[in-house]
């Protein structure tokens, strides 16, 4: 059970006991109102003056999110940068106010609490943040940096304080005497310890960390993150964990959360996630090859193609779009290795990823000379005549003329609004919970080939 420093507060009625849900976090969604380009927003409103109006357009940061996190615990929430983490932090936080859903703390939404209670449930959640330098103000002395939370909370006396941020000096590995020296005598691993420190002075129960170790070289993460895990075990703390780095959500988490574009793709146990993941953007980032220099050990640019943009994600599924596994349309018969075919051919057209050949040859190269069946096969012809470098025009009197260039968006177009949207991956959004291999742990993959 949690020693709370030995100068905290007693455990009351409260209290969630270790493995209790602490968070509750149910359809959350957090949408930017965003002004569009400088023009392009604009549309004509005959019936108003001005009689123009500025379009917004919403940015889906996070988008129906539901997840709990239990006393005690370390939720990791991995994905590429912009999916999301940040937000969704701060959110839970209500550091961002949230569009919609709701947030539960100790069983209570942090929207109904005001005054006195909103002030003391503040306390029980902190967060830190990647960048130590620039959360630290340089002109404070570390030990009134740390004091500084106690004393927005009228927590104890000044001398009460004082001893209280010498030992979480101690706890977190630096040397109380150096309560009076400025940040810039910290490297950034121990302007780290500080924040931690500071977030710990008000006695939280639950700690979010945004990227906390991301700043720092490989060789001083684990050791911050091995004081982490030790201030977690004494203080009975919780923690929502965010990283990009799939070695540190591996270190310290013990379930892990994998976001993508404003949702949660997967939320399994660490184990299973990392040995048994099953959806594709999940095997996507694991399969991802480590660069040598691991300081850029990330997941960014390890997937095929971009992250599509919030303001108007993909329908269904919203890894569909650069997803391998894509679900063949049942809206045509195929043979397994007809839509494997069809789709790589897809994906090739999408990419431009050859050089245009002759539409035999272009059979040849995808289709081994046979395309699919019926009218899947017809689509796919039409396709390829319309990248083929022999590529004729046969509607202009009776000899055939070969026509300019080779059209990419039209093929694109005609295979992707064919086949790609017409899957069940673009028609419904996925949900679903399977077995787990590693422990009981439920496991959650939001990808239709579970279905
Ligand atoms: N205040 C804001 N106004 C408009 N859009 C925003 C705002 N904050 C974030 N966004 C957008 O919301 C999306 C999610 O951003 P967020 O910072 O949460 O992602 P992230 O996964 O934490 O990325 P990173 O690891 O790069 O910090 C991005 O497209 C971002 O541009």
């Amino acid at each position: 059970m949690s020693q709370r420093g030995g100068l905290g507060s007693e455990m009351t009625g409260e209290d969630v006991p270790f493995g209790e849900t602490l968070v509750e976090v149910d359809g959350l969604k957090k949408y930017f109102t965003q002004s569009s380009g400088l023009l392009s927003g604009l549309s004509l409103e005959p019936d108003q003056f001005p009689p123009i109006s500025v379009g917004r357009q919403q940015v889906k940061a996070v988008d129906d999110v539901s997840f709990d996190i239990r006393r005690g615990e370390t939720l990791g929430l991995v994905g590429e940068s912009g999916c999301g983490k940040s937000t969704l932090g701060r959110t839970i936080l209500r550091l961002l106010e949230p569009t919609d859903g709701s947030i539960r703390f100790k069983g209570e939404d942090l929207a109904d609490v005001s005054g006195e209670t909103l002030r003391q449930k503040r306390s029980e959640i902190q967060m830190i943040f990647q960048d130590p330098q620039s959360s630290l103000d340089p002109r404070m002395k570390i030990g009134q940096i740390i004091e500084e939370p106690m004393r927005a909370h009228d927590m104890l006396d000044d001398e009460g304080r004082e001893d209280r941020a010498k030992m979480l000096l101690e706890k977190v590995g630096l040397d109380p005497h150096h309560y009076n020296r400025h940040p810039h005598a910290f490297s950034g691993g121990q302007r780290q310890r500080v924040n931690l420190a500071r977030a710990l002075s008000v006695n939280p129960d639950f700690i979010v960390c945004d990227e906390p170790v991301s700043a720092l070289d490989v060789s001083i993460q684990a050791q911050v993150l091995n004081t982490m895990e030790e201030l977690q075990e004494e203080f009975g703390l919780t923690y929502l964990f965010i990283a990009h780095d799939l070695s540190v959500i591996r270190h310290i988490s013990d379930r892990v959360a994998v976001m993508y574009l404003g949702n949660v793709v997967e939320l399994a146990g660490k184990e299973e996630l990392f040995e048994n993941p099953q959806h594709p953007y999940t095997k996507a980032l694991l399969e991802s090859i480590p660069v040598p220099d691991p300081r850029q050990r990330d997941v960014r640019g390890v997937l095929e193609g971009e992250v599509p943009s919030p303001l108007n994600p993909p329908s269904g599924c919203r890894f569909r779009t650069r997803c391998p596994r894509l679900i063949a349309p049942d809206t045509y018969e195929w043979t397994d290795e007809e839509w494997d075919r069809t789709r790589a051919f897809m994906r090739a057209v999408k990419r431009q990823t050859f050089e245009p050949m002759t539409a035999s040859e272009t059979r040849a190269e995808f289709f081994g000379g046979d395309l699919p069946d019926g009218a899947a096969g017809d689509v796919v012809s039409e396709a390829i005549d319309l990248i083929a470098t022999d590529r004729t025009n046969g509607d202009d009197g009776d000899e055939a003329k070969l026509v300019e260039g080779v059209d990419w968006d039209g093929a694109t177009e005609l295979l992707l609004e064919s086949f790609a949207e017409e899957s069940i991956c673009a028609r419904e959004q996925p949900a679903y919970e399977i077995e787990s291999q590693y422990g009981d742990e439920p496991h959650h993959a939001a990808c239709h080939l579970h279905r």
